[in-house]
């Protein structure tokens, strides 16, 4: 059955919500390598949770455990202790609903699929037909502004694009949750804000929640409405900033309001106290 989630026609029923938070993380820690000599403990305790549609961001030192947390609550890695329910539910492995978007978009499409087909490729191991899967390719590379390039091959195109292009993949499978890890930080400076704003609009286009890492913290201020800050490794939650800022966001006047520099100033000052 299509149902239409935001204005954009999907093919499954949304998941049933109303009755909690899309993500709830409760007293997760994880230590790598327990038991062996080179034991690190990189989460010691963190809680916290996202409702439907919001944008979080998650800040820290380097180091903090940041890409940990990512992929422990996106079902990459195992949780030594705690929990993490998805739509209330424990996650073995990478939900259906949730889709993931890292940092590195030259390692994450095929390069010798085409546009088109790299998006598919999700799609088809999850057995939509060939005519949904079509439809859902278009619709996504139009919706991240690249409707003609579908037949071009990743290498033809530049990194922003191919970022444009992993976002589109993790988008066709139509996600209730987005993980992005630092999804933004192997483009230029322009190019990140064009993509910034690409991600706002696809949050309210598709009504995706969104959990992104990041180490810029202007970055987290522009996109979030809550900002998560961790503490150095082994990680707690230091703070959960509120970003009362007003929408819809645009860079220029958003940027240059005094409650963004309030906020980012706040917000450096948690994360390079020790
Ligand atoms: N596979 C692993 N095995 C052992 N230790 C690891 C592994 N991956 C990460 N760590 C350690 O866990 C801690 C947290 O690492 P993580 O990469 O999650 O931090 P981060 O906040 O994402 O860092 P950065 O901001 O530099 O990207 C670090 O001390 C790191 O060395």
């Amino acid at each position: 059955m299509t149902t239409s989630r935001g204005g954009v026609a999907t093919d499954r029923e949304p998941t049933a919500r109303g009755s909690g938070p899309v993500l709830s993380v409760e007293s997760l820690r994880k230590v790598y390598n327990a038991g062996r000599a080179d034991e690190r403990e990189a989460i010691a305790d963190v809680s916290f949770e996202v409702e439907a549609g919001e944008f979080v961001c998650i800040v820290g030192p380097s180091g903090a455990g940041k890409t940990t947390l990512l992929r422990c609550l996106s079902g990459l890695l195992p949780l030594t202790s705690g929990t993490a329910l998805f739509e209330g539910a424990a996650m073995q492995r990478v939900p259906e609903q949730v889709g993931v978007v890292f940092q590195d978009y030259s390692r994450s499409l095929f390069p010798w699929l085409s546009i088109s087909r790299n998006i598919a490729v999700p799609l088809k191991v999850r057995k939509v037909d060939r005519q949904a899967r079509e439809r859902r390719v278009r619709e996504v590379l139009t919706a991240v502004g690249l409707g003609d390039v579908g037949k071009r091959y990743p290498w033809q195109l530049s990194g922003g694009m191919q970022q444009r292009v992993a976002i589109a993949r993790a988008l066709a499978y139509q996600p209730d949750l987005l993980f992005m890890d630092e999804p933004f930080a192997s483009v230029d400076a322009q190019t990140r804000f064009d993509l910034e704003d690409l991600i706002l609009r696809v949050r309210d286009e598709y009504g995706v929640t969104i959990v992104l890492v990041t180490h810029d913290i202007d970055e987290a201020v522009y996109l979030a409405d809550r900002v998560i800050v961790l503490s150095p490794a082994p990680s707690q939650v230091k703070e959960i900033v509120a970003v009362d800022l007003a929408k819809p966001r645009s860079q220029a006047v958003t940027r240059s309001d005094e409650r963004f520099t309030a906020l980012r100033q706040h917000l450096l000052e948690l994360v390079t106290a020790s």
